[in-house]
């Protein structure tokens, strides 16, 4: 089963063509069901390793370039993802399923995305920001001051002094399973302002169940809601990742439109075998 790992400023992906389905014939044929299959091919040392796995599919609507199942590292199924949106697009243009213009389907509603340097770069229109509130938490003896914000799929964001030190998966997994965010949970972002317009983002990651090295809906939740709080001028708001990637958010002052920027790295081609699964 023919496969492709791409990434999106670390955060990485498996992504598989089964526009003729043959990825669920594979799975069905090994008597598995798809978390299993993910589970395996995302995992680190044992498998691929990622921190999901997409699979393109043909769309429902011919006006769509292609449709998405998108899984995490542990086989949930996520509305959304923006940088396994950026790695999706750089798939489909170099395969021919679209042009430089694209759309597809995902659960979150149709996506639009341009493709940029030959597809080294790709934006992405995300779906509007939604059900922002200010929520505050008392987790592991720290009060959190934060707002939640639906990005694609729902991301929890505080900002912090001092970024570097702070233990991430600790306090992040505190909040991602809080009873306030029952029952799907959500993403927990930290977030320092470090300059105009510039902020440093660190994220807890639902479904990976730890840091990754950067999540491209956290990163948007995080500047649109500075943008809402002033701690930013406005658009576009340049964003540290935990990698080192620079992310660019780019919105309309009323926030019907926003974007996500960034580059897309094509890692490899392989082959997975059967005996993965056995
Ligand atoms: N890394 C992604 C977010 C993927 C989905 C998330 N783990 C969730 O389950 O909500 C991104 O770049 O947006």
């Amino acid at each position: 089963m023919r496969f492709s790992k791409l990434h999106a400023s670390g955060n990485d992906f498996v992504v598989l063509d089964n526009r003729d389905g043959k990825v669920y014939s594979f799975v069905n044929d090994l008597r598995l069901d798809m978390k299993d299959f993910v589970v395996k091919v995302c995992a680190f040392h044992t498998g691929v390793g990622a921190d999901g796995l997409i699979l393109i599919e043909s769309p429902d609507d011919p006006k769509n370039h292609f449709k998405w199942q998108f899984f995490n590292s542990d086989g949930s199924v996520a509305e959304m993802c923006g940088n396994g949106s950026r790695c999706a697009v750089r798939f489909a243009y170099e395969r021919g399923i679209a042009g430089q213009e694209v759309r597809f389907e995902t659960l979150a509603g149709i996506i639009k995305a341009e493709v940029l340097e030959k597809g080294r770069r790709v934006k992405v229109l995300l779906t509007k920001p939604k059900d922002y509130r200010d929520v505050t938490l008392d987790v592991k003896g720290t009060r959190l001051e934060g707002s939640f914000i639906n990005t694609g799929v729902p991301h929890f964001v505080v900002r912090v002094e001092e970024i570097d030190s702070l233990d991430v998966v600790s306090l992040g997994r505190a909040v991602r399973f809080h009873p306030a965010f029952e029952p799907k949970g959500t993403n927990v972002n930290f977030l320092q302002v470090v300059g105009e317009n510039k902020i440093k983002v660190r994220t807890y990651e639902r479904g990976v169940e730890g840091e990754t090295l950067a999540c491209g809906t956290g990163a948007t939740a995080c500047a649109i809601v500075s943008y809402l709080k002033g701690w930013v001028k406005g658009s576009p708001v340049d964003v540290f990742t935990k990698g080192g990637d620079l992310l660019r958010i780019h919105f309309l002052p009323d926030l019907q439109e926003v974007y996500l920027e960034g580059p897309v790295v094509w890692v490899f081609d392989g082959e997975l075998r059967e005996e993965l699964f056995l």
